[in-house]
């Protein structure tokens, strides 16, 4: 990959569509849009012009803009084709592009790559981007717009400026002392500053809830053969999701479903239904279903009106669900009884799972969504405790202005301020193409 080819890709979804839009980037794209549209239009502005192959002969009819670097998304000068969506306009005019030297297609990320490259955009909000485009829900699409817009990275960019100021405190207590040791006023100076960090990092370290909302909440339908649980799956997917059916042991596999419960992402995990079976088959099924109730946020264990035979799987969090409340109402050993045949119940099993996932995900306004800030902002944290340590034990200040200046590097690492090659590969790579 070379970083300064001409980078081509389309931008929108793939499949057939009313239109098609290719971004261009790199050196080359004026070039190239003077050769295949005839000229260049205005900055900024949409034009409609034939494109037209090497020999002259038309492409399509297009939308063309010509948007100059160093304001453009990448930096670099950009070129956008509001090309018609059919599968062979888009082959034509992308073989097209690929003709012209030093002109290839884009990598997975290879656009917002540059953008972080060329300083159009921190690494905070080049996460909040790939969250916004993989938002499912109106919570997470909240979310990602608020990291996208800026807040987590100027809140870490705010607090490494502090930091800096209070090492820049202690360096200059360096060149009064001869000793080593800080003046007494500077100390408590610095103290203060780093006790203020120290009591906002806590806060925010406390808050929690915004790498759920990211991932969403996993429900685990688990129970005995027959409970219900692939018609109650149906019946929160809205859809004809999972095999239903009387014959007990239907459900092999885990079948999962991604639910928006009022703008929650919640995936709800249909099981294999536990029992002792002699079919190697069944039995994978029933050990793939303990697996993943292990690690679910929340199992529904469903016990159906026949009989509560069976033990739940350990979990960290269950509901005891009664099925088919329409066949047996007179139950008092669950927590919610539904009937997912009629729906009775069903409003209240809902409620109860936004109540699980609301608490899981905390007030929505989280700052941290990602393991990687966390882990950041923990290692500033233990770094300015270490520090706050030093000073109070009048420990030598070069010591002390280490763990401050680790402190900052670490906040830096939020916004890609320092070197982090190995970080950026494993982010870009899970965008898409043309992003
Ligand atoms: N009357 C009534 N029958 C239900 C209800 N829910 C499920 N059933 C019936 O119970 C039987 C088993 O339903 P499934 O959804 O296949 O049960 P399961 O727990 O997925 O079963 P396995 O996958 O085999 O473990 C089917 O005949 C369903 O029609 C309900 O709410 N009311
Ligand atoms: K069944
Ligand atoms: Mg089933």
């Amino acid at each position: 990959m070379r970083s300064d080819d001409t980078i081509f890709a389309p931008a929108s979804g793939y499949g057939r569509a009313a239109i098609c839009v290719i971004r261009i980037s790199g050196r080359g794209s004026r070039f190239i849009l003077e050769t295949i549209a005839g000229g260049v239009p205005a900055p900024r502005r949409l034009v409609l012009r034939t494109l037209r192959g090497p020999e002259g002969e038309p492409l399509d009819q297009a939308l063309v803009a010509w948007m100059p670097g160093p304001e453009s998304f990448t930096g670099e000068d950009q070129v956008e084709l509001h090309i018609h969506g059919g599968l062979a306009t888009r082959a034509a005019v992308l073989k097209a592009l690929g003709a012209f030297p030093d002109c290839r297609p884009a990598e997975a990320g290879e656009f917002t790559r540059r953008a972080f490259l060329n300083g159009r955009m921190d690494l905070s909000r080049v996460e909040g981007l790939a969250d916004l485009i993989d938002a499912e829900t109106e919570a997470q699409r909240r979310q990602a717009l608020s990291q996208l817009e800026g807040r987590l990275g100027q809140a870490a960019e705010a607090w490494r400026e502090e930091i800096l100021q209070a090492l820049a405190l202690l360096e200059a207590s360096l060149d009064f002392s001869d000793e080593g040791d800080v003046p007494e006023g500077l100390e408590r100076e610095v103290a203060r500053r780093l006790e203020a960090l120290r009591d906002s990092f806590a806060k925010v370290l406390a808050e929690g809830g915004g790498e759920r909302l990211r991932e969403g909440l996993t429900v685990v339908l688990a129970g005995p053969p027959n409970a219900g649980k692939s018609t109650l799956l149906n019946a929160l997917a809205k859809r004809d999701v999972a095999i239903v059916s009387p014959v007990a042991g239907t459900t092999r596999d885990l079948i999962e479903v991604h639910c928006d419960l009022n703008g929650l992402p919640v995936a709800v995990v249909d099981t294999a239904g536990l029992r002792e079976s002699s079919d190697p088959v069944e039995r994978e099924g029933v050990a793939r279903a303990r697996a993943r109730a292990e690690r679910a946020d929340l199992v529904l264990w469903l016990v159906p009106p026949e009989g509560t035979d069976g033990e739940p799987p350990p979990a960290r969090r269950l509901l005891r669900v009664g099925t088919k409340a329409d066949v047996n109402r007179t139950r008092r050993d669950c927590d919610v009884l539904v009937s997912a045949a009629t729906g009775e119940g069903m409003p209240e099993l809902l409620q109860r799972l936004e109540r699980e996932a609301e608490a899981a995900f905390g007030t929505g306004d989280a700052l941290l969504t990602r393991e990687r800030h966390r882990r950041a902002l923990e290692r500033a944290q233990a770094a300015i405790r270490t520090a706050l340590d030093l000073l109070e034990r009048r420990g030598p200040v070069e010591l002390t202005a280490e763990e401050v200046r680790l402190a900052a590097r670490a906040l830096g690492e939020i916004t890609g301020r320092v070197d982090v090659e190995e970080m950026l590969d494993r982010l870009f790579s899970s965008f898409c193409i043309g992003k």
